[in-house]
């Protein structure tokens, strides 16, 4: 039996049933909105289990999935060395995002990384503590900056609501993930002019060890390639 773990809720939810549609296989909760269990028409031998996008990765590496839908950005941030134990099998052309580093829209003098580095060296004189840098992608943030050599930062977590961490003064930039850019442009904040730290989109993965017939069936029956 392979077991195929999506996003259990909102539009990365939908967005996944559709795609598997597009391709013959109809995935559906089998109960209340509120019930975790799945049922799959159009393949054989394929379970759905429904869970937490940011679970996905997590429970792809440990082999108790076969095969998982969830954002790219999730799988780099949990996962250290992915690519040891998950195969990432095909972008799926949705639930696209940036990565990406903001500052307050009133910094004028603060456009690029390298105007952000030289106000961050200045921040910890003038106020006694590094400028804080909030977000829950720590693992992509801290390897981004340091690839930059930016080291006069801090981290400051937060699991949401994180572009309001700069006006609750928790924080004076952000690093999350945005799309329209509508939740900065609410808050009053402005993206670096830099490339974006990542670009994600939702991807089916399947775990490195999971082989075998029934799995080539369905690969092929989605269109996708091993
Ligand atoms: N505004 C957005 N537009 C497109 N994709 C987004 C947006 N916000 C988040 N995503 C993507 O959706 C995926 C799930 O995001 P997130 O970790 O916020 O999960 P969630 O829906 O809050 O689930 P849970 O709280 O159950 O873990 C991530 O891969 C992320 O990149
Ligand atoms: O650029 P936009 O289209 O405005 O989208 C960006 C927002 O979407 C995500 O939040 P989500 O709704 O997943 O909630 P969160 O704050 O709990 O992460 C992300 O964290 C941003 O806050």
């Amino acid at each position: 039996m392979i077991r195929l773990g999506v996003p259990s809720k909102g539009r990365l939810m939908e967005q996944t049933f559709d795609w598997f549609a597009d391709r013959g296989v109809r995935l559906s909760r089998s109960g209340s909105d509120r019930e975790y269990a799945g049922r799959v028409e159009g393949a054989e031998d394929v379970s759905l289990v429904l869970l937490s996008a940011g679970e996905i990765p997590r429970e792809l590496r440990a082999g108790r999935i076969e095969l998982g839908v969830t954002g790219t950005d999730l799988v780099r941030e949990k996962l250290a060395g992915w690519r040891s134990d998950i195969i990432e099998l095909a972008g799926m052309g949705f639930g696209h995002a940036d990565l990406i580093l903001a500052v307050p829209e009133c910094w004028r003098d603060c456009d690029t990384l390298d105007d952000l580095t030289s106000i961050a060296r200045d921040f910890r004189a003038t106020h006694g503590f590094r400028l804080r840098i909030a977000t829950k992608y720590h693992r992509l943030v801290r390897a981004w900056l340091a690839s930059h050599e930016v080291a006069d930062y801090q981290l400051v977590d937060s699991q949401g609501a994180t572009e309001g961490t700069v006006a609750n003064q928790t924080a004076e930039a952000i690093a999350d993930i945005t799309s329209s850019g509508e939740t900065l442009r609410a808050n009053n904040l402005k993206i670096l002019s830099e490339e974006p730290i990542l670009r994600s989109q939702a991807t089916l993965f399947a775990n490195r060890a999971a082989t075998g017939p029934e799995l080539d069936r369905f690969l092929s029956l989605l269109g996708v390639n091993a």
